[in-house]
């Protein structure tokens, strides 16, 4: 009589659904006009079959695409400023196609290294897919240049490198073999690094990201680096849910619950004010937040929000807002102690206010 109820994902495949739910919003997005991004559609199995997600959605992923982007270009730029290539470090990176949009960009020669980081599940069928891809893997460097990994779950090219490890377990068995080990490790403490957490923490146990954030903090602190190079400044952006206390929050907790999803990395964040103490409790010397609803206000150019407004109907502006405030970015920076000369520029990384007529 009835057809049969699909089944709900349980437990780590129910965050692993999570990478779909963020990859066919950002084609829907695409789609509509919101974003340009040639990069998704080889990402998404059957792209041509999936709808369109509501206005609401393509909205959200819009204000939040073009904040980080912001953000993350503006570290590019304040590493070339400093003469030094970055790097950045995505974890629960899922179908990001960030890797690609700024190896095609202005900022392409500005990075030393980007890497990758999910489960393994995740990491297999992206690797699969930029095998699949020209699109993709020529971005990547030559093909004698790219290599699988790991049975198949890690890639490798000059530039870009992408990993399995479950971000939970203690970054000295998982991170550290992948990083910062051996002769030549991935990751130098010694060139600006940014890490990137879009949508990741909040499938956490706050232990478990505290432990991350401070591994990342010790490996970019004196003691790490060699004799002959100094650390170097370390960023850090974080894009989730926060507020989950309050009426709002809580029908968004239990909508997640019936995904078998729970949102243990959201408990420390009750509040606004409390979002900056995710870096000021690991030393770090700036923090500061933003919600999308006060960046889609205050942050968004009006040409843009008119251009925007003009792709679909939107009706419900106070629901958008409601959702909207319960979404935040979160960045930091720790600044090396032999920085002097160049901590106000790092101080000052943020995304730029609209001006107002
Ligand atoms: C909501 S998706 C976000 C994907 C991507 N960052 C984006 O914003 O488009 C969350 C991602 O985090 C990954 N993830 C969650 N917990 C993880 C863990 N403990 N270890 C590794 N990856 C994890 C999931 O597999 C999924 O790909």
């Amino acid at each position: 009589m009835f057809p049969p109820r699909p089944r709900v994902p349980e437990g780590d495949a129910a965050i692993r659904a999570t990478d779909n739910d963020a990859a066919l919003a950002r084609l829907s997005a695409v789609r509509r006009g919101y974003l340009t991004d040639p990069f998704i559609t080889p990402l998404v199995p059957r792209a041509h079959l999936e709808p369109s997600r509501p206005p609401l959605i393509n909205i959200g992923t819009y204000v939040r695409s073009e904040a980080l982007d912001e953000l993350v270009n503006g570290w590019l730029a304040l590493s070339a400023q400093e003469g030094a290539k970055c790097q950045i470090v995505s974890m629960g990176a899922g179908s990001d196609t960030r890797f690609w949009r700024i190896a095609t960009g202005p900022s392409r020669d500005n990075l030393a290294r980007y890497i990758e980081i999910d489960f393994p599940e995740i990491t297999t069928k992206k690797a699969m897919a930029i095998r699949k891809s020209k699109d993709l893997s020529a971005v990547l460097g030559k093909p004698e240049d790219v290599s699988l990994a790991n049975g198949g779950t890690a890639l490798h090219s000059p530039v870009y490198h992408l990993l399995a490890a479950d971000l939970r377990l203690p970054p000295a068995e998982s991170l550290a073999p992948l990083l910062t080990t051996g002769p030549e490790p991935l990751l130098s403490p010694s060139l600006p690094t940014l890490l990137l957490f879009e949508c990741v923490l909040v499938y956490m146990s706050p232990a478990a990201s505290g432990s991350l954030l401070q591994w990342f903090t010790d490996y970019f602190s004196s003691q790490s680096s060699s004799p002959t190079s100094s650390p170097s400044v370390l960023g850090c952006i974080v894009y989730e849910m926060f507020a989950l206390g309050d009426q709002f929050g809580k029908v968004m907790v239990n909508n997640l619950k019936a995904r078998n999803v729970s949102l243990p990395g959201a408990e420390p964040y009750p509040t606004f004010e409390s979002l900056p103490n995710r870096f000021l409790k690991h030393g770090w010397e700036v923090a500061k937040a933003l919600t999308l609803k006060d960046i889609r206000r205050e942050y968004i150019s009006q040409a843009e929000l008119e251009r925007i407004s003009q792709l679909e109907m939107l009706d419900e502006i106070e629901e958008l807002e409601l959702v909207l405030a319960h979404y935040a970015i979160t960045w930091g920076v720790k600044l090396p102690s032999n920085a002097d000369g160049l901590k106000a520029q790092w101080r000052e990384w943020s995304i730029k206010r609209k001006a107002t007529s």
